[in-house]
Parts: structure tokens; sequence; C-alpha cells
């Protein structure tokens, strides 16, 4: 468990993180989203010791990092920058961080291992792709055999193998009872990962919620129907208590509606329809929704939309 006290990071006049209070528990995988600059990797930087907080603090399994012998076994990070030893070959750079944080030697093949990486053990990281480089970062966050693990953009420039590799590896973690927080901008693979959601904007918190709830609650969905009898079937619709509203295209959209309803409904009147679809709120619009004003740079209309010089 991860828990986090009115934690606040301040750079000179700028409050990166302010007053953030919440907890990460075991069992599911906790996305972590926010805009550019929310301050997401300060407060990642923070759980990990490796930024001082100006005020609140964080707790590890109720301990401060500070305070916990062997961290790495505790907890194990993916962050974004990767630092690898360059004249280190993978075990190599394994072995150097089983030594410093009293793991033993046996758990190196292990982690090796589990990210697929035995056949290229003996190799410099130099020369690993991207996703290779990635699995690297996981077997040193692996190591410890730690309780709690955190990822900063995991998915970051990956193919669709390891995209999926990486997702199935957190719910796996997860799903063993181990802490997983994770941090991306990829809304779309957020929502297949994530069960629960932590959102911040400008260094605060925004929700903590599940991610069914948080869809729930910031977007919209409804059933959309076309019909060459629109009118008529508006009208149907609207003395059925559905309250649809016409869009330009001249489909309709009814909120909240049931698509079978709708369906049998227009049958009942013998009315044509070309469409009859049901649309799910995304993440990503909720999170549009809810992030919508707190975004540091913004872009303001389309092309063509610059203040005239
Ligand atoms: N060392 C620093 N000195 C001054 N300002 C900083 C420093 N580190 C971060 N900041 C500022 O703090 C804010 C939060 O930055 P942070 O990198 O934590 O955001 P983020 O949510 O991780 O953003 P992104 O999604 O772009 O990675 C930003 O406005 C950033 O410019």
């Amino acid at each position: 468990m991860i828990e986090l006290s009115g934690l606040t990071k301040r750079y000179g006049a700028k409050t990166a993180v302010d007053g953030l209070t919440f907890t990460v528990r075991p069992g599911v995988v906790t996305g972590f989203l926010g805009p550019n600059g929310a301050g997401k990797s300060t407060t990642m930087r923070m759980m990990l010791g490796l930024d001082h907080p100006s005020s609140g603090e964080v707790r590890i399994d109720g301990r401060r990092y500070a305070e916990l012998r062997d961290p790495l076994t505790y907890i194990g990070a993916l962050l974004e920058a990767r630092a690898v030893h360059p004249g280190r070959t993978a075990r190599h750079h394994l072995l150097c961080l089983a030594q410093s944080n009293g793991i033993p030697e046996r758990r190196i093949d292990e982690v090796l291992d589990l990210v697929g990486l035995t056949a290229v053990a003996r190799k410099r990281p130099r020369g690993f792709s991207l996703g290779m480089g990635q699995r690297l970062g996981i077997a040193s966050a692996m190591l410890g055999d730690p309780r709690i693990l955190m990822f900063d953009e995991p998915v970051n420039g990956l193919d669709p193998e390891g995209i999926h590799w990486i997702r199935n590896l957190m719910k796996r973690l997860a799903a063993e009872g181990r802490t997983v927080f994770v941090s991306s901008h990829l809304m779309s693979e957020m929502a297949l990962t994530a069960e629960h959601l932590v959102v911040i904007g400008r260094g605060r918190l925004l929700a903590d919620t599940s991610m069914a709830r948080f869809i729930e609650e910031n977007a919209r969905s409804f059933v959309l129907v076309r019909s060459p009898e629109a009118e008529r079937l508006r009208e149907v619709l609207t003395g059925a208590g559905l309250a649809p509203t016409r869009r330009p295209d001249g489909a309709l959209e009814v909120e909240g509606g049931d698509a079978a309803r709708v369906g049998e409904l227009a049958a009942g009147h013998r009315l044509t329809l070309h469409e009859l679809s049901v649309r799910q709120a995304s993440l990503e619009e909720a999170f549009m929704r809810l992030t919508h004003g707190t975004v540091e740079y913004q872009a303001h209309g389309g092309d063509g939309d610059d203040e005239p010089g």
C-alpha cells in the first residue's frame, strides 16, 4: 500500500504537487492520470524518495522510503528515464542492483526469464531495442520481488506485442495481491489495464475512484439511431418518454436509452432503421471533460485560429 498525505512540492514560486492525499491499494491496477505538467512524475519521484516533499509525506507499507531496509524488496519502479550503465551487460546490471540491495543472485535468472531476456543476458543494453530496454527496466523493478510496483509511462513507444505483454504483466501482478501504480497518457490502453484511477490536474487531486465510476460520472453513453423516417421516429420515442435529440446529420441520440427498447418501439410503428448502436462513453472523453481547465498549455481552436499578428 502507498499512502500520500498532504504531499506538496514547490519549485520556487511553482507548486508542482499541491496537497495530494490518497491511498494506492493492493490487488488492483491503479492508473495515474493527468495532463502534461500535472505533477505525476514529481509525485512518483517523491514516492521513491528521489525528491523531497516541501511538506506532507509518503508512506510505503506504513514506512517512509528512507526507513526501508533494502527498498527494492518493498517497492520496484520503472521510471521514464532509464539509467543503465552503458558498459555493463544486462546480467551485470541486475547483479549490481541485487548486490546493493541484499537480493540473492539466483533471483537474476528468474527475472530475466520472467521478462524474456535470458537469451541476451550477456549483451550490453546499448544495442537493445526500446522494448528490450523496457523489459530490462521491468526486470530491475521486479528483482526484489516487491509487493509494490510503480510504472511511469511503461508502454511509450512499444509495439502492440510489447504493450500487450506489459498490460498482462501488470494485471497478473495485481492479481497476485501486489500494489500496482501506473501512469500513462494512452487512454485506450489505460482503460484496458486499470481498475482504479487517481487523476490530478495542476498538482491537485481531481478524482480517486473506480474506472467504471469515473467514466459513468464524467462522460455520457447513448443509443444512436438512424432512420429515413427520423421525424416520425423522434415523435414515437418522445411519446415513450425517451427524449431523443436530433443531430445535424439527422441521426437521433437517446441518452441513457436502451437499444432494445428503441428497436422495439421502431418495429411496433413499422419504422425502418438504418442504424441502431450503443455508443459507450470512453475514458478519453471522461478525462478530457474532467481535466479541461487544468491543462497548462492549451491550444485554442483548430487551424487558422491564431491571433492576427
Ligand atoms: N526540477 C524542477 N524545477 C522546476 N520545475 C519543475 C521541476 N520538475 C518539475 N517541474 C514543474 O512541475 C510541474 C509538474 O511536472 P511533472 O513532470 O511532475 O508533471 P507530469 O504530470 O509528470 O507531466 P508529463 O505528463 O508532461 O510528464 C511542471 O510544471 C514542471 O514544469
